[in-house]
């Protein structure tokens, strides 16, 4: 049994520190929120971010950092992109030993094009870190909330520390294998949800199931395409935390990404869609970072260019569309062959 601290009580956060509980683990959910402390000790169920699951009665509740990462074995962190300079900075003040972070949270950066781990290790000092290892694939809260079956992937150059965090996670509804491509692995989960809100416009425009499976197909292309260029195995990209979290993001209900999409396609601005959706949808964010850094390190990203264009410009998404169907004409595999062929010559 280990002590676990997972920081973030929102969605998955909540469905995380389940999953811990249920293999045994002392587990404390540490949240910023005095208020939804109260209400998640008073009710057992986290009724904003996880309504309808029952909180096991092992689970210690938290707004105490500092109590909250006393003698911790691991620290999961699990707030969204904006927030984890914040806690890490908190951290930063009260870690006095090296300990495993382990992160499942999925964005890049705007300005610095940073990752979530290296965000992490910019802001800790390198003795508060045993090692930091991602948890990433295709994983709705709402899914595990149930206990229904899930598979994820877990990467850390570190062998050791990535088997341990499977070690930690895997029960019999939630599997994990391990992975030591963390730039891939990060990429994958944060590129995924520009994509699903380009699957939610297109559902929003009412195009059907052609176009969303050319955005699955093509966002492949181009998520492989930027990340390749950043040093990740272009075959990380056939897994989990690639095509699988690709998958599931643009075709469910429960995906944030998707819903907002969906909302922009129906014709809201940002504002509005933000206003409506009330959870986090990280796209948003990732696509203003990914934008920023495909234009400086000169990748083609034309799916990415465009949703840019919906929420930051207010373009109508038809005529997006539009241009996306009329570029030149192009050969389907010519970049995606040379990069396998360049990467497994390596
Ligand atoms: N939901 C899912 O199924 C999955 C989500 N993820 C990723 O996990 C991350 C978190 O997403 P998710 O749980 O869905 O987000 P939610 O929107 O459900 O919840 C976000 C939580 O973070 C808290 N928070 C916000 N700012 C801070 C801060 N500065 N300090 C501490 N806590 C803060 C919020 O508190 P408050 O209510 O006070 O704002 C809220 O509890 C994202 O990167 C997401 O992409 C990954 C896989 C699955
Ligand atoms: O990453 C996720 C599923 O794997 C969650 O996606 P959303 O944030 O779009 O809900």
């Amino acid at each position: 049994m280990s002590k676990i601290t997972v920081l973030g009580a929102g969605s998955w956060g909540t469905a995380l520190a389940l999953v811990l509980c249920d293999n045994q683990h002392q587990v404390t959910l540490w949240t910023h929120n005095s208020e939804q402390k109260l209400q998640l000790e008073k009710d057992r169920v986290n009724n904003k971010y996880l309504p309808g699951v029952s909180l096991p009665n092992s689970l210690h509740i938290s707004d105490n950092l500092n109590q909250s990462v006393d003698e911790a074995d691991a620290i999961l962190l699990v707030v969204p992109t904006k927030a984890i300079r914040n806690v890490c900075k908190q951290l930063n003040a009260i870690l006095d030993k090296p300990t495993l972070i382990i992160h499942a949270s999925k964005g890049i950066e705007p300005d610095t094009h940073l990752r979530i781990s290296e965000m992490i290790r910019e802001e800790l000092d390198e003795s508060q870190i045993k090692d930091i290892v991602v948890l990433s694939g295709p994983s709705h809260a709402e899914e595990v909330g149930l206990r229904h079956p899930t598979t994820v992937t877990a990467a850390s150059e570190i062998k050791d520390t990535a088997k341990t965090t499977q070690e930690l996670f895997m029960n019999s509804y939630f599997r994990v294998y391990t992975s030591t491509d963390v730039i891939g692995v990060e990429l994958g989960g944060a590129l995924k949800n520009i994509i699903a809100l380009g699957a939610g416009i297109s559902d929003g425009l009412e195009y059907g199931d052609n176009a969303k499976a050319a955005l699955i197909t093509r966002g492949l292309a181009e998520i492989t395409r930027l990340a390749t260029n950043l040093g990740a195995n272009p075959l990380t990209f056939i897994g989990l935390s690639g095509v699988g979290d690709l998958i599931v993001t643009c075709t469910s209900v429960h995906s944030r990404n998707w819903r907002a999409g969906n909302l922009f396609g129906k014709g809201m601005n940002i504002d509005e869609v933000e206003e409506e959706l009330g959870m986090v949808a990280e796209g948003i964010r990732t696509t203003k970072a990914v934008f920023q850094l495909a234009n400086k390190i000169n990748v083609k990203m034309p799916i990415t260019q465009g949703i840019h264009t919906i929420i930051f410009d207010d373009e109508e998404p038809k005529k997006v569309v539009d241009y996306l169907m009329k570029r030149a004409p192009t050969n389907e595999m010519d970049d995606i062959s040379e990069m396998l062929r360049t990467r497994l010559s390596d």
